[in-house]
């Protein structure tokens, strides 16, 4: 880890804590982390840094408890089982806090472009291509005007009805590194049509991440297809 790459981890990690401490005291955060509340004070105020390792557990560790927890409790479902996301997709900051904890998390290879599906997995996709400094791609149900090629995935799903994700051709390179995300995984259709998009690219399969698994259908539809490591933030049954 270079020095650039320690700062970053640093800072998320006071990024967490700060985000954490917004409902919590002290000595509640310090028997939520193990760290004394002394030095958790320092932290959020900002006058001193986390160590490395220290910054690395808060990330990774208590930062995916505490977010995992946090999106169980921003998601609702209604009778039918959909569900209403909205509390998490639509609150950027959130998201730029789940990038470098999913990225501590699974050992996803560090990508040249995110690619995600419109229209929900678009603020996902841009905090995770913030945090890792890549290109954001987006595939749309419709063709954008004015854009000539296009690579095109289609499928026909369970319910008879036919899914078609158009991507501008030059969004992606061949040879690139394509993280693929979303915000929602339930039946794996729409990820099936990302990971065809990207291998149509000539793209490598860098990883597979989403918030919300509902299910395992759709992961396991995902890890047939790809040997990079495919998680989920949360997962419901
Ligand atoms: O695993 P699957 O069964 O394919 O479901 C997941 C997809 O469903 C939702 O998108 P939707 O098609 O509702 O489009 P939207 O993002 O525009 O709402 C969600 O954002 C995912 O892309």
């Amino acid at each position: 880890m270079n020095r650039a790459e320690k700062a970053a981890l640093q800072l998320q990690a006071v990024a967490v804590l700060r985000t954490l401490k917004e409902t919590r005291t002290y000595e509640e955060l310090s028997t939520l982390t193990g760290l004394p509340a002394g030095d958790l004070n320092r932290y959020v105020n900002g006058h001193v840094l986390p160590g490395a390792d220290r910054a690395r557990e808060v990330v990774s560790e208590v930062g995916r408890d505490a977010l995992a927890d946090e999106l169980v409790a921003r998601v609702a479902f209604d009778d039918e089982g959909y569900v209403d996301n909205s509390g998490v997709v639509f609150d950027q900051s959130f998201l730029d806090l789940v990038a470098p904890v999913a990225a501590e998390t699974f050992e996803f290879a560090s990508p040249d472009v995110v690619l995600t599906a419109a229209t929900d997995g678009i603020t996902l996709g841009a905090a995770m291509a913030s945090f890792f400094d890549a290109r954001l791609a987006y595939a749309k149900k419709s063709k954008e005007t004015a854009v000539e090629e296009f690579i095109e995935s289609r499928q026909r799903l369970a319910s008879g009805i036919e899914l078609t994700y158009y991507l501008p051709r030059r969004a992606i390179e061949a040879g690139d590194t394509v993280l693929v995300v979303d915000d929602l995984i339930r039946s794996g259709e729409t990820q099936e049509l990302l990971l065809d998009i990207a291998l149509q690219a000539d793209a490598d399969v860098g990883g597979v991440f989403t918030l919300i698994a509902v299910g395992d259908e759709g992961m396991r539809r995902a890890r047939e297809i790809t040997d990079a490591p495919v998680g989920a933030l949360t997962t419901f049954e």
